[in-house]
């Protein structure tokens, strides 16, 4: 009786309450492009976010930064951070190379309107059309970038190896340091090979580096073919973004509070070099696919009919590489198309990790502009942010959608500052991770954050793109399955119990409470073989012909019902 209370509950919950106000929300970048100039979109900054090089494959994290860095938005209005939690020396490296083969792989994509703009995912294509015209020159162009590429990863395969025999060379017949060296022949601050006090992974000091520096404002175009460039872009901006990388302090006394801690860094340090009004996360998997996804959630952010009001635009995930019958459920698309579109008719989507952008401000704990007497509540709140003057100077300008990033000069004081920023003891007593930025202690930040902001007042919106915005790789064995599955729904439970949350809406409930149906789903398993633990305990009535009939109608209104809700999403029976 208890398991079918709860069944009926949650189906009340998951499947009737979030769709009683179905809202479909279409980008429309045409009107987008009309409305607002190129000059007066508005800043980006991207986070990408990565461990350890081994677990995480630099090959991936490369694809996904050079995806972003050949976005199609205004070159000047964005900017990328990588942010490497471990400090490894690899990342570092295969950061430069990156801005190396960025000069050669970007102008190409703008050129020849390159889609999808991660050269792994572009390349491995078995049919390309040439959209950009110039059908000759585009094979030429195409043949030699892949030859290009090919050197590249290849570079990028060997940075272990290259890294180690520099080092040993290094260490040989010294005084028994066996540190980790950079290219110029200086220790490298962050974890070591070997490891050692203050370089190992989990104690390190924080590190800043601008791989790409800011670019000017005006169009730079590049050079005919010659002997340093070997295809043709005369008539091509050849500017790049700003690229930075990031590792933050650690420390064994402090906890780090993982993909959570690292992001809430990155929203200070990228505070004081670019300070945009937006920001974008990506994990290191989870690459651009489609080179207008950053218009894409702006076409609601600049949305005069409430776009002031909303914290985030959620876009669904896709995902590579899962097999055609989708046996682990990586794909998702009832929740993804359906569950989650429904949600834009109450206060909008929760936040669910990746490929959503925030306004800055929301994530700085703010109420949104309808609850805020604009600059007053914007002070008294900034004196909560920490103890960094220089921080605490850029919150005003955070929060002004017609800033232009302006270009700051890395000097060492300037350093030191950001540096500040980075290390653990920064959030002492603050309270970041509670009350600002992305929620701590929980496995599920993403939905703890999201039920924040929506507690304070903000929406939400979700809506999606021909070709996906974005995609990504999921689990595809079952062991890393159970395991990411299992860590969610753990994290839901968290979010539950912690009672920190306030939830908005009733609607939103499921999220946090749908793991406990396993264990009725355990019980009824175990039904059909009760008896063999005690023959009178168990009575199982057997079905009579009214209760056969409820059954078969009952049944069948949820599948029709079921039928409309996956045309109103627009997937097929078989996702
Ligand atoms: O100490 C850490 C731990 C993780 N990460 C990064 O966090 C991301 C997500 O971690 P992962 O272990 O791959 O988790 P997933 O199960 O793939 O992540 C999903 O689930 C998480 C928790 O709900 C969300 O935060 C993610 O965005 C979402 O992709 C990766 O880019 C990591 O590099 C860090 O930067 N530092
Ligand atoms: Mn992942």
């Amino acid at each position: 009786m208890v398991a079918d209370a709860w069944f009926g509950f949650s189906w009340l919950l998951n499947n009737q309450l979030p769709k009683l106000n179905p809202i479909k929300r279409v980008p429309d970048l045409a009107a987008l492009a009309e409305r607002h100039s190129e000059a007066i979109l508005p800043g980006i900054d991207d986070f990408v976010m990565t461990i350890n090089p081994v677990d995480e494959p630099v090959m991936y994290t490369v694809n996904t930064i050079l995806s972003i860095l050949a976005a199609d938005y205004p070159i000047d209005k964005y900017a990328s951070y990588l942010s490497d939690d471990d400090g490894s020396l690899v990342h570092y490296e295969a950061m430069i190379h990156v801005a190396h083969f960025a000069a050669l792989w970007v102008p190409f994509c703008r050129k020849h309107c390159i889609e999808p703009r991660s050269p792994e995912n572009y390349f491995r294509m078995k049919t390309r059309s040439c959209v950009g015209g110039m059908a000759g020159e585009f094979m030429s162009d195409h043949r030699c970038v892949r030859k290009e590429y090919g050197e590249f990863k290849v570079r990028i395969d060997s940075l272990s190896t290259t890294v180690r025999r520099r080092s040993d060379a290094y260490n040989k017949g010294d005084d028994g340091v066996h540190a980790t060296w950079m290219a110029d022949g200086t220790q490298w601050a962050g974890a070591w090979i070997e490891q050692a006090d203050n370089h190992r992974r989990g104690q390190h000091t924080g590190i800043v580096q601008v791989m790409l520096g800011y670019p000017s404002c005006k169009p730079q175009l590049g050079s005919s073919a010659n002997t340093k460039n070997p295809i043709d872009l005369s008539n091509i901006d050849k500017r790049l973004p700003m690229l930075v990388y990031i590792s933050r302090e650690k420390h064994p006394g402090y906890d780090n509070q993982k993909k959570a801690g690292a992001m809430n860094v990155m929203l200070r340090v990228s505070a004081l070099l670019s300070n945009a009004p937006f920001v974008i996360n990506f994990d290191w998997d989870h690459y651009i696919n489609n080179s207008q996804a950053l218009r894409d959630p702006m076409c609601f952010m600049l949305d005069p009919r409430g776009g002031q009001n909303t914290a985030f635009v959620q876009l669904p995930q896709r995902f590579d590489d899962v097999d055609l019958t989708d046996r682990y459920s990586n794909h998702n698309r009832v929740f993804f198309d359906g569950t989650m579109l429904s949600l834009n008719g109450l206060q909008g989507t929760t936040y669910l990790g990746i490929g959503t952008m925030f306004h800055r401000v929301a994530l700085y704990g703010m109420e949104p502009p309808r609850y805020r007497a604009e600059s007053i509540k914007l002070v008294r709140k900034a004196a909560e942010l920490g103890n960094s003057t220089q921080f605490l100077n850029s919150i005003p300008d955070g929060a002004i959608q017609e800033r232009y990033i302006t270009p700051v000069l890395v000097d060492e004081g300037f350093s030191n500052d950001i540096t500040t920023l980075m290390t653990c003891a920064y959030e002492d007593g603050s309270p970041w991770g509670r009350v600002i930025g992305w929620v701590y202690n929980i496995a599920t930040e993403d939905v703890v954050t999201g039920f924040r902001i929506h507690w304070q007042g903000w929406r939400s919106m979700y809506c999606s793109m021909e070709p996906a915005a974005f995609r990504g790789m999921a689990p595809i064995n079952l062991t890393d399955r159970l395991y990411q599955v299992l860590r969610w729904s753990g994290g839901s439970l968290e979010v539950f119990f912690s009672r920190s949350i306030d939830l908005q809406r009733i609607a939103y409930l499921n999220m946090s409470i749908y793991p406990i149906a396993t264990m009725f789903v355990l019980a009824y398993s175990f039904f059909p073989v009760m008896w063999l633990f005690s023959e009178q305990s168990y009575y199982i009535q057997r079905p009579f012909d009214m209760y056969i009939m409820y059954l078969v109608a009952a049944i069948a209104m949820m599948h029709v019902i079921g039928m409309f809700e996956l045309k109103w999403a627009g997937i097929t029976l078989l996702d």
